[in-house]
């Protein structure tokens, strides 16, 4: 496959291939054929997410908040890329994502859109930009779309949201729901716990994912609830998936936080949690092993130093010590 961009790029792209002498050159292509090894996927759309659920094909969503975590799941097969506004506490350290404003999330939007292709893209609306009105939330749902090139955005909410979710979608803005525990509303419901545990609470979850998708809802994340209320929910939806965070093996398809399945998060772990990476245990060992090895002068080697003619260095030394005076070494 040849490079996508102007004429310009391509005709020099074919020239570096047809070129005798440059054969090794390839790797210097504007846009690599292949990223980092892995040839490169069809574009995920919203019909492709939609004809997954239909064939029981489960969807895999992973956060992604800067350039390489953005290109990882760009190229080991993630369908769909979220800048989760967990991007508050497990990349900038603050204890809650309800202090992410918006340009914060721009900045890493735009990093994460510069790796992704193939990946649906998503972003968080953070808190407060989707709640003081119609005119404010479709200019800040804009601005994620056009400045952080994102292809659609997720908004925490239930029955108070759906029309905030059709205005948006009608203006083609694709929207991901989000219910069940809504992380900024941490504050209200006195800490991040298990949504539906009751008959009465559950029917508000379930009357909620109904009710978005109806507000036109491309999918619905589905956090902290029990099981089997996941998997009611999703039967329910018509043909939207659900994508589960603790909900269950039942819904559509599954999301957890970089950092949970790297196992670099170093707060407080959720029961639906599972470590899929020791990046923890890697990163000890290397910062360990780089400082040892300063320390010990056994880094660098000289094949990771460079080198200069002798009579060059003879020239040099020569004329140093007559400028200098003189004086030594
Ligand atoms: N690293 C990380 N992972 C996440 O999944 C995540 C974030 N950060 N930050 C934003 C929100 C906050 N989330 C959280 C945080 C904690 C629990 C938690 O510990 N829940 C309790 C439930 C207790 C109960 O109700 O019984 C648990 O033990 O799982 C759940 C979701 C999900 N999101
Ligand atoms: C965990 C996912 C669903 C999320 O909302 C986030 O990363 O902020």
């Amino acid at each position: 496959m040849l490079p996508r961009f102007s004429s310009r790029i391509r005709s020099s792209h074919l020239r570096t291939l047809s070129h005798p002498s440059f054969p090794s050159r390839r790797w210097m292509s504007v846009r690599p054929e292949e990223v980092d090894g892995v040839a490169p996927r069809k574009k995920v759309t919203i019909h492709h997410l939609q004809a997954m659920r239909r064939s029981g094909t489960p969807i895999t969503m992973l956060t992604a908040y800067d350039y390489p975590t953005g290109r990882a799941c760009e190229s080991h097969g993630v369908d769909i890329t979220l800048v989760g506004d967990s991007l508050a506490q497990v990349c900038l350290g603050y204890d809650s994502t309800t202090r992410l404003t918006l340009d914060e999330m721009l900045h890493h939007c735009r990093a994460v859109a510069r790796a992704s292709k193939a990946p649906f893209l998503v972003a968080d609306m953070p808190f407060g930009t989707y709640h003081t009105g119609a005119e404010d939330t479709v200019r800040n749902a804009v601005r994620m779309v056009r400045e952080g090139g994102v292809e659609g955005v997720k908004i925490e909410g239930g029955l108070e949201v759906a029309d905030t979710v059709r205005r948006l979608t009608r203006m083609g803005i694709p929207v991901m729901a989000h219910v069940g525990l809504m992380p900024q509303r941490h504050t209200m419901l006195s800490g991040y716990r298990v949504q539906g545990k009751n008959a009465e609470c559950a029917l508000d979850v379930l009357r909620a994912a109904v009710a978005l998708e109806d507000a036109g809802a491309f999918a619905v994340v589905v956090e902290a609830v029990p099981h089997r209320l996941g998997g009611y929910i999703t039967r329910a939806m018509r043909r939207i998936p659900t994508i589960g965070i603790g909900a269950g093996k039942e819904t559509d398809g599954q999301v957890l936080v970089w950092d949970d399945v790297m196992g670099t998060w170093c707060g407080d772990k959720a029961k639906f949690v599972r470590r899929f990476g020791d990046v923890k245990g890697e990163v000890a060992r290397g910062v360990r092993s780089y400082i040892a090895a300063v320390r010990e002068r056994s880094f660098p080697d000289t094949a990771e130093t460079y080198g200069m003619p002798e009579i060059e260095w003879e020239a040099f030394l020569a004329r140093a010590e007559a400028e200098r005076g003189g004086s030594s070494s």
